[in-house]
């Protein structure tokens, strides 16, 4: 398949030092790519230039082809780049099913006019129901979003992304922070969004299993350039992945 997202040179200073360093790399839909790498790599950074969180010292994001230079984070989400996992895409005061609802209404553009209509109304609540029962949060469905736990806020926040379908997927660690429970809901997700191979999905991830499980590609940063890509087999067994990951575990056994 053609190439969706790509970036060329990708750079970014914070005073003297570079964070991310010429990333030129094309991904495509219907694959996962991971994006591993050790502590302050440039991962995150890489992702703020993706979705214009951040704007770059240097190169360019295209997506379809087209440069996104100009257009800032919201204008590159509704341009079809849907990122995950910064809880301010919430909306905390309202219910788990409106905050779904809205994002519904933003996609079919339906205006105050014809929303006033009982079928649509109707129409978009009951989407908003199926994504709750995807997200495993029907339950809950009248509890504000403030309210819900960081790993329901966490589901709920997959459930956007799903209400908005985005053309690329932006997973910054869709687990941090989630108990054992919770974490494979979030990741049959994602492997359900995979499994439709027409979806371009990014994924930012310390876990090795699950870099395991769901990667058809990684790509390694380290010092923020582009050190490896390729097949998560060999990639994973490169070394300096295996300090990164190594490193994290003496890291995380050390403060337990
Ligand atoms: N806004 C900023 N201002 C200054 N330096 C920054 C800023 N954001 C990131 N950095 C620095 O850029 C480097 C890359 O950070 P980044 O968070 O992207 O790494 P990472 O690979 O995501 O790390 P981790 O795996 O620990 O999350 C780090 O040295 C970090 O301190």
């Amino acid at each position: 398949m053609s190439i969706s997202l790509e970036t060329r040179a990708l750079t970014v200073n914070f005073g003297g030092h570079v964070a991310v360093n010429q990333v030129s790399c094309a991904f495509r839909p219907g694959t996962l790519t991971a994006i591993v790498g050790p502590n302050g790599a440039g991962k995150t950074t890489y992702f703020n230039l993706i979705s214009g969180q951040l704007p770059a010292s240097g190169g360019e994001v295209l997506l379809n082809g087209e440069s996104l230079t100009r257009h800032g984070a919201a204008a590159r989400a509704r341009g079809g780049l849907g990122r995950a996992f910064q809880l301010t895409n919430l909306f905390p005061r309202l219910s788990v099913l409106e905050n779904v609802r809205l994002v519904l209404q933003a996609r079919h553009r339906t205006g105050l006019r014809l929303l006033t209509t009982w079928f649509s109304q109707r129409h978009l609540v009951e989407e908003a129901g199926d994504i709750l029962e995807q997200i495993s949060l029907a339950a809950r469905r009248d509890t504000p979003a403030s309210a819900l736990s960081h790993g329901d806020q966490r589901k709920l926040e997959v459930g956007l992304l799903l209400a908005m379908q985005p053309q690329v997927f932006m997973f910054d660690e869709p687990t941090a922070g989630m108990s054992h429970d919770e974490a494979p809901v979030i990741l049959e997700l994602i492997a359900r969004i995979q499994a439709r191979r027409d979806k371009t999905i990014l994924l930012v991830e310390h876990k090795m299993d699950v870099v395991e499980r769901l990667a058809d590609r990684v790509i390694v940063l380290n010092h923020g350039q582009l050190v490896a890509d390729g097949a998560p087999a060999a990639v994973m067994r490169l070394r300096v992945v295996q300090e990164a990951y190594l490193g994290a575990e003496v890291a995380a056994e050390e403060a337990a």
